[in-house]
């Protein structure tokens, strides 16, 4: 039996991301009907709620505890999930979190592309491999334009969003991978055994963000 299986129908596992979406996440989970509240800062992981309980995660597992039936549903940025590899059910965009992946370089840059530094070494393989490059990529774990601006990389693939990161230090973006928003993710054995409380959950969501069902 999958972990889903185990536990209550009634009772649901949300796995959320603890950086800048869980907020918004939690905001918007609590007004499609779930007894939610931003948990206290503290170091407690794990969160109980009337019927509801959040893991809180790093955006990366969420979608390993949602593929894996430990948590129910999760909310993680389009981002992730492809980087993620994992074939998990995405009913809602939930059009919060919007940003870009992008590929960036140091304005006037002209080089071969021989290195490339980024947090996304799927796509990043994906993106190069289509275009014939056959660039080394080295996987960074954070403030990934130092890599374009010491020298480490030619080239970095990172998120830009307003963009300030890179006017701040004197980088351009070259080509766009994709665009991301946060989604709603579930897990499809438990969108069937516990479908009377995932179901409201995902049209609300759905009439929140303006999705057509
Ligand atoms: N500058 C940004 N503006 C808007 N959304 C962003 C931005 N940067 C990231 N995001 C989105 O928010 C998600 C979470 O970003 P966050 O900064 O919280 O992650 P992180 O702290 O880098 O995570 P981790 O360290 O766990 O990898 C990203 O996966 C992306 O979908
Ligand atoms: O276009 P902007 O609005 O400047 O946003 C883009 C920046 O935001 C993210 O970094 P974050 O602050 O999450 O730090 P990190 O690099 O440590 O993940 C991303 O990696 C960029 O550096």
């Amino acid at each position: 039996m999958s972990p889903a299986e185990l536990r209550s129908p009634d009772h649901l596992t949300l796995a959320l991301p603890k950086g800048r979406i869980l907020e918004e996440a939690v905001t918007l989970l609590a007004r499609a009907g779930l007894p939610l509240t931003l948990p206290e800062k503290s170091r407690a992981l794990r969160h109980e709620f009337p019927g509801v309980t959040v893991l809180e995660l790093r955006n990366q597992d969420v979608p390993v505890y949602v593929d894996l039936g430990v948590a129910d549903a999760g909310i993680v940025g389009k981002d992730v999930l492809l980087e993620s590899g994992r074939q998990i059910y995405e009913p809602v965009d939930l059009r919060f979190a919007g940003c870009r992946l992008s590929l960036i370089r140091e304005v006037g840059a002209s080089g071969p592309i021989g290195r490339v530094g980024t947090k996304y070494p799927r796509a990043a393989r994906e993106y190069l491999n289509a275009r014939g490059i056959p660039a080394e990529i080295v996987k960074l774990s954070g403030n990934i334009e130092l890599a374009a601006l010491t020298g480490l990389a030619d080239a970095v693939i990172d998120l830009v969003q307003t963009g300030s990161t890179l006017r701040a230090n004197h980088l351009e973006e070259v080509d766009v991978l994709f665009h991301s928003t946060a989604r709603l993710v579930v897990n499809r054995a438990a969108l069937k055994l516990r479908r009377e409380r995932l179901r409201p959950v995902i049209e609300r969501l759905r009439e929140l963000v303006g999705e057509p069902g």
